[in-house]
């Protein structure tokens, strides 16, 4: 009776960006939180929490976390998709949170136990072009990062991928609906090797760096590049083409030996299961918040590491400081952690969710709390009213519609 579910609300707030939150409580008044946010699209999961898994929560046992997601999972009838993982991966994410909470233990304990230290993570470096990308590195660097993405303009196109407006972070869904934005494929194969020759140069050999293709490229542009990108050495080469065609990646990986990392757009174990049978990736990158959370991630994460693949979880600011939290327990327990994504939040959205992971020498440490380590200010996010926002599209130069 004590874990019986009698309050979930879904809560909208937008602090510098939307982000979707569920809160579940029990009868013994226990609290758990799930990041529920989906860029672009936040309205349709705080739609589908409200409509179609509220009314199912109130009155099921809290501690029932497999029996709830099997309920959710099967429950919808039509399978998986972004939407119904989002909103199942909130669900999920609560449950795990409150089953710490009640029995006293942080969530990396409730999965296994501590596997390391800290999570090592990575920052973004970008710029206009490719003097100010490696200024950026040098900057991250000087704040201990260990590992750097790095993304740079390129000549002739308007707003490039990754490519923040002077000084402000990067928040791609900028406006309330798609801004329009150009990519020209044969000019960014021209610039992408250059900048990394030009980083290495500048900072060396050590420092590791990564750089996101973000869908753009065609299997066989996607290979050649990978292999212009070989003396570099990058950590890795993120979605290089669209993953819709899991066999696609055999096209790159027979050609270089540049690490291939893909997956924020996935949302089940379906969607990278060739993948990773094949070991056509060396890094996964489906996150909490968008695959089914905990209890689906787990199972994905398990699966790789029968095929030697790592975990290197998305964690741009789009994700909330929920779903860090989440993401760094399971990146302290899994035994095949690669990398975390670590985009800094503002200072206005950190205070609408207290945490207690903190950031030491190139690596976010979890805090020993129990469950995943953060919360909401519940009055603070009523302040900040849903602001309506999208993602840019792109075209190509002729105006074809392109992958951004
Ligand atoms: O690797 N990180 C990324 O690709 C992000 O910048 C994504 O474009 C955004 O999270 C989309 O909402
Ligand atoms: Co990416």
């Amino acid at each position: 009776r004590d874990r019986e579910i009698v309050e979930a609300k879904v809560i909208v707030t937008s602090p510098g960006r939307n982000f979707v939150t569920l809160k579940i409580v029990t009868r013994s008044g226990v609290v758990g939180w799930g990041d529920a946010t989906l860029n672009g699209r936040e309205l349709a999961v705080a739609a589908y929490l409200q409509e179609h898994v509220v009314p199912n929560l109130i009155g099921r046992d809290a501690g029932r976390i497999e029996d709830t997601w099997q309920f959710f999972y099967r429950g919808a009838y039509w399978r998986r998709g972004p939407v119904t993982m989002s909103a199942i991966a909130a669900v999920d994410v609560a449950l795990w949170d409150i089953l710490g909470k009640m029995a006293g233990l942080p969530l990396y304990q409730l999965l296994g136990g501590r596997s390391r230290e800290g999570a090592l993570v990575y920052a973004h470096a970008n710029g206009r072009d490719i003097a100010e990308a490696s200024d950026e590195v040098g900057k991250y660097r000087e704040l201990g990062f260990l590992a750097i993405r790095a993304q740079c303009g390129v000549p002739g196109v308007k707003k490039a991928y990754g490519i923040s407006t002077a000084g402000k972070p990067y928040e791609p869904a900028e406006s309330e609906l798609p801004a329009e934005t150009v990519w020209s494929t044969p000019r960014y194969l021209d610039i992408a090797p250059r900048l990394f020759e030009q980083l290495r140069a500048d900072h060396g050999d050590e420092i590791e760096l990564l750089h996101d293709v973000h869908h753009r490229l065609t299997p066989i542009e996607a290979a050649r590049l990978a292999r212009s990108l070989e003396p570099y050495r990058l950590f890795w080469m993120e979605d290089a083409t669209p993953a819709e065609n899991q066999q696609s990646f055999a096209l790159i990986r027979q050609h270089s030996v540049t690490p291939l990392a893909v997956g924020e757009v996935f949302n089940s174990i379906w969607d990278c299961k060739q993948l990773i049978e094949q070991q056509l990736i060396d890094y996964i990158r489906t996150t909490i918040v968008h695959a089914g959370g905990i209890t689906h991630v787990r199972r994905l994460a398990d699966f790789a590491a029968l095929h030697q693949v790592r975990t290197g979880f998305h964690g741009a600011t789009d994700l909330s400081p929920v779903c860090m939290g989440a993401a760094l327990h399971f990146d302290t327990w899994v035994p095949n952690f690669g990398i975390q994504e670590y985009m800094f939040h503002s200072e206005q959205m950190l205070e609408v969710f207290p945490r207690d992971y903190e950031f030491r020498a190139g690596r976010l440490h979890v805090g020993d709390s129990p469950g995943h380590g953060v919360s909401m200010d519940e009055k603070l996010a009523a302040r900040y009213p849903y602001v309506p926002r999208q993602l840019p599209v792109a075209r190509l130069e002729d105006g074809a519609m392109w992958d951004w």
